[in-house]
């Protein structure tokens, strides 16, 4: 009961969905599918009566000319109509799709970032890219659902000179196929999700190995072999999966073929025989086999439609969330539009899927205008607690503040404009200079004076040299693109945070493919910002760290030291021995005791 209740309320969702984004395609849908299900029975209504007029010994021509005339022009009018229809149906289909697109794109925004990393998500995320396009399909199946029973109804009507048993048997042989035909769409849908688990494993191992980006580590590993030999069994699975379900339908069809033939020759020799007995004329003849024809294909045609709407429903059941997101609780939230101190009172954290907390503890308290090095080893939680401080993950209640305000409290909107934040994995736009730094402040947009400044001061001054300077195309996109080295694209990104006139910018190891002396002067100018601006820097150079006002210091989730340069070299704990260590590789004279200045 509950799962009609749910058909029907997804039934709903889908026709109000089209009915909202086009009313006229909605109607003309509707008309045109209903107007081919009536003309192709008036047809046969037609056929009929031509055939009995021609069987008799003297027949009026000009009557079975003008039905003859009638009937063509009844399907001329379908044939112009339908490509009136499908003109508009190319455009509303696109459109639609961009609305769509456009509606999932805002949805995906709309989610926290812990969702959206759990890896459970990955594979929801392509239900839902391929949920969008059942919308449609769902409707298309609703309104063909409507015009086959019409369809069939009328259809009926042409069998009135058979025997009851006749009919009896052409719904149980119909019947039989339809469930023949169900039982394979089942399978089929059912093979289609296992399927898209296995296509997302060998179309990744496919995208590897096409990634032209790729190509000299996997040479150089001599890696392809072993990658195009899993991608071949991986792909040979699916390929399998699907060739399984292939023959059983194929062994399916054919059965249910051949018993319709069986029928339909059953029925065409008892029509024979009661023409000769004059209980049945000859438009009685081509009414009905035409009409067990379009009873049989209307069966197959409503199995077939009763299959995409079981498989579109499953679809549609998963992605109801986000076509009707759950309506924003409005609360006074506070914005802020300066950010004078952001305090971290007591932060402990577990991510979803972790056996482990990843932070704990943490006491912190970020002054406007402070430079501050976050460092310490691999996973020790830097970037975590980076993410938690900015709002991207939502931290525990009551553990971080701005300006005295807990951050459930705070509209991050208004907070995230006074933000710039570039993390490891930034991204590289393939396209102008001008678009790469000026992204993150389209006002300044054709500012061309302070691009060029901000590219002056990450070291990109070689760039404007290229014949169309700041217009000059970056990656691979476009003929003629220029590509960058993993440090340039790197400053490309520090000049993109630094475009953004904010209050905070954090910055996770964004140097660590720079050399040594560019990163140096880079990260000097940064540090030597104005006063009022607050920097977080995720570091594992100590060097740089040295420079700063305040370092925090993270092993295995909790902070062990916290302090400037001198303070903690005098304290000789994690900090004073990154510090020798790093100072001996890089060969700068270590005495025992000493206190070393910074190295900028
Ligand atoms: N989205 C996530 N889901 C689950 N665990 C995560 C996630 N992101 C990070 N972790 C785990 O949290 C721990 C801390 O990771 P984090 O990235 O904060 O460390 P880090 O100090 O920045 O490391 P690195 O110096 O290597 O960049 C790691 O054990 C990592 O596996």
């Amino acid at each position: 009961m509950t799962s009609t209740k749910a058909y029907f309320s997804l039934f709903q969702i889908t026709l109000k969905e089209v009915w909202n984004f086009d009313k006229l395609y909605f109607c003309l849908n509707m008309i045109f599918m209903l107007y081919n299900s009536l003309q192709a029975n008036i047809s046969i209504y037609f056929v009929a009566i031509i055939a009995n007029h021609i069987a008799q010994s003297s027949f009026d021509l000009y009557f079975i000319m003008g039905t003859a005339v009638l009937m063509i022009s009844l399907e001329l009018l379908g044939i112009l109509v339908g490509a009136y229809k499908q003109k508009y149906t190319i455009k509303f289909n696109e459109s639609f799709s961009v609305h769509q697109q456009n509606k999932l794109i805002t949805y995906m925004f709309s989610l926290d970032l812990l969702v959206k990393e759990d890896p459970n998500f990955h594979g929801e995320a392509n239900v839902y890219q391929n949920g969008i396009t059942k919308i449609l399909s769902n409707y298309m199946a609703l309104v063909s659902s409507f015009s086959i029973i019409f369809s069939f109804i009328l259809s009926f009507s042409f069998l009135y000179k058979l025997d009851a048993w006749i009919i009896v048997l052409l719904l149980v042989v119909t019947l039989c196929r339809a469930y023949l035909e169900l039982k394979t769409i089942n399978q089929r849908v059912e093979t289609t999700n296992r399927l898209q688990k296995s296509h997302r494993t060998h179309g990744y191992l496919h995208n590897i190995l096409s990634t032209l980006n790729y190509h000299k580590e996997l040479v150089l590993m001599r890696a392809v072999p072993f990658l195009q030999a899993l991608w071949i069994k991986k792909k040979r699975q699916a390929f399998q999966l699907s060739y399984n379900i292939e023959k059983k339908t194929i062994n399916y069809v054919t059965l249910s073929q051949v018993i319709s033939g069986l029928m339909k020759v059953g029925i065409i020799l008892y029509c024979l025989y009661s023409i000769h007995q004059k209980n049945m004329t000859v438009g009685d003849y081509f009414a009905i086999t035409m009409a067990v024809t379009m009873i049989e294909t209307n069966v197959l045609r409503m199995c077939s439609v009763c299959g995409d709407i079981h498989e579109n429903m499953s679809y549609l059941n998963r992605i109801k969330s986000f076509l009707f997101p759950s309506s924003h609780v409005t609360t006074d939230k506070k914005t802020i539009d300066h950010i004078e101190t952001i305090e971290v009172k007591n932060l402990s954290f577990s991510y979803p899927t972790a056996t482990w907390p990843t932070l704990q503890n943490i006491h912190l308290t970020i002054k406007r205008g402070e430079k501050i090095a976050i460092i310490g080893d691999n996973a020790a939680g830097k970037s975590t607690l980076v993410k938690l401080i900015l709002g991207l993950y939502p931290a525990p209640t009551g553990t971080v503040f701005y300006n005295g305000t807990k951050q459930e409290d705070v509209d991050m909107e208004s907070l995230w404009l006074h933000y710039s934040a570039i993390f490891q994995d930034f991204i590289q736009y393939e396209l102008s200079v001008r678009y790469n730094i000026a992204i993150s402040n389209l006002d300044e947009l054709h500012n061309d004076a302070r691009l060029t400044e901000i590219m002056k001061q990450v070291g990109l001054d070689k760039l404007l040299t290229h014949p169309k300077g700041i217009d000059a195309e970056l990656g691979y996109l476009t003929e003629g693109a220029q590509n960058l080295s993993g440090g340039q694209w790197q400053r490309i990104a520090i000049a993109r945070a630094l475009m953004k006139q904010s209050d905070l910018i954090v910055l996770d190891e964004p140097t660590s493919a720079i050399d040594p002396n560019t990163e140096l002067e880079i990260l000097k100018g940064i540090i030597n910002l104005s006063d009022d601006k607050t920097l977080l820097l995720i570091t594992h150079r100590i060097g740089i760290a040295a420079n700063v006002d305040k370092i925090i210091v993270l092993k295995d989730g909790k902070v062990t030291e916290i302090g400037n340069h001198h303070e903690l070299l005098q304290q000789q704990g994690a900090y004073a021995d990154m510090w020798i260590k790093q100072a001996k590789m890089y060969q700068i004279p270590v005495k025992e005791n000493a206190v070393y200045e910074p190295v900028i």
